[in-house]
């Protein structure tokens, strides 16, 4: 492996994208999830990609991948957001065959989110070994959480010794700066791991993205 592809989820703002970027994302995500502190509608991602085109032009820096984020959506909000981006990553109930439906449809890669907190949460991602493209492994959000993702929570990574699929996977779940490079050491050496994703633990506030910590998170990373 050449280094851990790393995701900054929750862009809102041209300025974050194009610092993101710059600083060597891989990913951007876009959350079109209506009740996070990140949701930002296709139009609002429209005119942040168009910037970040224009800088990734000027300057010569690559483009990162552009992630849109959903929950159990429609098909009415996919095919509004699908021409911006290249992948769907769904964190919703969303079923193997939806999946591998959605991804041919509109012509983006797939990533699934699966929830774990035990041994045995980790053996489900291999009912989407065919219809994803990513397995993204997330902690199970707490009891009364607004959102099945996003919440700084962590779960133990020591976990994901038991996944035994050949579709590249993604760390996310309460990462930081001070505690991704211990999360990649734990992972390098598998085949299948492809990076490490990262939304609250790199914002001052919810929702409010911090460049320094986004950096920090990027250079940490990659070691
Ligand atoms: O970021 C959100 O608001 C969000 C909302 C709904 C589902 C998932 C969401 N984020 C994803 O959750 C994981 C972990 O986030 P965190 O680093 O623990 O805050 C990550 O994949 C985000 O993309």
């Amino acid at each position: 492996m050449s280094g851990p592809l790393v995701k900054i989820c929750g862009v809102k703002d041209a300025a974050t994208a194009i610092d993101a970027a710059r600083a060597g994302a891989d990913f951007l995500g876009f959350v079109f999830f209506r009740k996070s502190p990140r949701f930002v509608t296709p139009e609002a991602a429209e005119e942040i990609i168009l910037d970040l085109k224009q800088a990734a032009f000027d300057e010569g820096f690559a483009m990162p991948r552009l992630v849109g984020l959903f929950v159990d959506a429609g098909e009415k909000e996919l095919s509004e957001a699908a021409p911006l981006l290249t992948h769907f990553q769904f964190h919703g109930h969303e079923s193997p065959e939806r999946c591998s439906e959605l991804g041919l449809e509109f012509g983006v890669e797939v990533i699934k989110a699966i929830p774990v907190t035990g041994k045995g949460d980790v053996s489900d991602a291999s009912d989407y070994e065919e219809a994803a493209d990513i397995i993204l492994f997330d902690a199970k959000p707490p009891p009364g959480a607004g959102q099945p993702g996003g919440n700084g929570v962590s779960f133990d990574w020591t976990l994901l010794s038991a996944y035994e699929g050949e579709t590249p996977y993604i760390v996310a779940g309460g990462l930081t700066p001070e505690n991704v490079g211990e999360a990649v050491k734990g992972q390098k050496s598998r085949e299948a791991f492809l990076g490490v994703d990262v939304s609250s633990g790199v914002e001052s506030a919810p929702g409010k993205k911090d460049d320094a910590l986004v950096k920090a998170f990027i250079s940490a990373s990659k070691g």
